[in-house]
Order: structure tokens, then C-alpha cells, then sequence
């Protein structure tokens, strides 16, 4: 049967998508991908930077989801906490699969290759950059599959899984139709999505592993990246 949006599925789509569009990294914090040092210490600095700045857009984005800003207050932290990786996994995959701009895309690569991550974890990371990219995702799926991943129910320490599954269930079923609508030669494209969903989950582990390492070393964070990731 013929696949349609209704009104009130364009609306929640126009402002998480727009929330997509409006939060972004700054311009002058990007632009030094291009310009500092490329030692591992200054890659890892930068990195650090990068990261940080994002997920305060991270933060802004999550607060424009509809209904979040009504969850139990220590619930959105839980969700943020739980699901900032995986955005960042998912926002830092748009630069390698959309080539954009000009040049980040090698210089990004350069600089997390030479980051003080050992090679055991650049490889599934790089290999996740890799699948993403041949999806080819459209802005809206990256923006909806952002929320879904923002949304999930199961993270740790979150105590009203139900209300925040009300929350995600429409973006699933939006997200969905939208596959359906955008990728009609692929009727597996949605489960090949969901499947980069499960391969964020493992990738939280070999972050937290990539955090070990760097503290190990003693290498600083931000204040604001301690928070998010429970360190030091
Ligand atoms: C604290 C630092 C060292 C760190 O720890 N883990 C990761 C880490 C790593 Cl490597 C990989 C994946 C996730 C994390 Cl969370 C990082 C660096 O994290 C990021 C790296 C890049 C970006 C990012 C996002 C959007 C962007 N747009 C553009 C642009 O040019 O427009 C550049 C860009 C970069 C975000 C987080």
C-alpha cells in the first residue's frame, strides 16, 4: 500500500531537521582541522576541542527535540550521556560520507588516525565511517536517525524508559517511511540503517577503551567532556 507523511510527520520532521541545520560546529573551530600542527599531541588538543564544541551543539540540538525539555530532568542527562558517542560518531561520519567541506575530510581522517588511538580501535572506527558513507543517508535520515539514537529507552541510570520509548517511537516510524519514500529501489535500506545503530553500541565500548588509553597517557579533557564520559 502507497506510503504517505502525514501533516503532522512533516512538522516534527521540518524542526529536527532544522534543529539538525541550525546546530552546527562553528566555522572558526572547523577551520583549525586545517591550520594547527599535526602532531599527535596537537591532533589530540584539537580533537579535544572539536569534540567538545560538539557536544554543546549536541546539547542544543537534543533540547529542540520535541518533548525532551519534559523529560525527568536527570533522565535527559542520562540520555545525553548515554547517546553523546554515538551522535558524535554519527555527526563526524556526515564529514566523510557527504566529502565535506573541501579538504576536512582528509585532514580529519589524518588527525584522528594520528591521535594517540591505537590501531586495534582506528580500525572498527574507520570501518564504521566507511559503512555509513555508502548509505549515502539523505540530511533528514541523518537528523532523524540522530534523534532516534538521542531517544533510546535502555541507557544506563534512565529510570522512565516508557516515556522516552513515546518519544522515540514516532521518529522510528518516521524514519522509516522515509527509507521507504527516498530509497524505493531498496526496500532493506531501514534495517541496514538500524544496523548502524547496533554498530554504534560497540563502538561505545572501544571509545571507552580509547579513553583509558588517552588518560593513561596523560592526556587532559575538558571539563565539559569529563562530565559527559564520567572521567577523572
Ligand atoms: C576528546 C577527543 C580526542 C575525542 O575522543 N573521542 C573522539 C571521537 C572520535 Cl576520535 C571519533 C568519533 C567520535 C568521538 Cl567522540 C574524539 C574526537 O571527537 C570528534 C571528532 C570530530 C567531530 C566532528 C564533528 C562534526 C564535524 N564537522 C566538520 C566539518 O568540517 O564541517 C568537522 C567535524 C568534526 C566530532 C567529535
Amino acid at each position: 500500500e502507497k506510503v504517505e507523511i502525514t501533516k503532522e510527520q512533516e512538522a516534527l520532521m521540518k524542526l529536527i531537521v532544522d534543529a539538525y541545520n541550525k546546530h552546527q560546529l562553528p566555522q572558526d573551530v572547523t577551520k583549525k582541522l586545517l591550520q594547527e600542527q599535526y602532531s599527535t599531541e596537537e591532533n589530540f588538543i584539537l580533537l579535544t576541542e572539536i569534540a567538545t564544541s560538539q557536544v554543546q551543539v549536541l546539547v542544543e540540538f537534543t533540547k529542540n527535540i520535541p518533548g525532551f525539555l519534559s523529560l525527568d530532568h536527570e533522565d535527559q542527562i542520562a540520555l545525553l550521556k548515554g547517546s553523546a558517542v554515538e551522535a558524535m560518531f554519527l555527526r563526524s561520519a556526515q564529514v566523510f560520507s557527504r566529502k565535506m567541506p573541501i579538504g576536512h575530510t582528509e585532514v580529519l581522517e589524518e588527525r584522528i588516525r594520528k591521535s594517540g588511538i591505537s590501531e586495534e580501535f582506528i580500525t572498527p572506527l574507520f570501518n564504521f565511517y566507511k559503512t555509513v558513507g555508502e548509505l549515502h543517508m539523505s540530511l533528514e535520515e541523518q537528523a532523524l536517525l540522530t534523534a532516534v539514537t538521542i531517544l533510546t529507552p535502555d541507557r544506563p541510570y534512565v529510570k522512565d524508559q516508557q516515556t522516552v520509548e513515546l518519544l522515540q517511537e514516532p521518529m522510528v516510524d518516521l524514519l522509516k517511511k522515509l527509507c521507504v519514500l527516498q530509497h524505493p529501489q531498496e526496500p532493506q535500506y531501514f534495517a541496514r540503517l538500524l544496523g548502524r545503530l547496533t554498530e554504534l553500541r560497540t563502538l561505545n565500548h572501544y571509545h571507552a577503551e580509547m579513553l583509558t588509553s588517552w588518560r593513561v597517557n596523560d592526556h587532559k579533557f575538558t571539563p565539559l567532556l569529563c562530565e559527559i564520559w564520567d572521567v577523572q
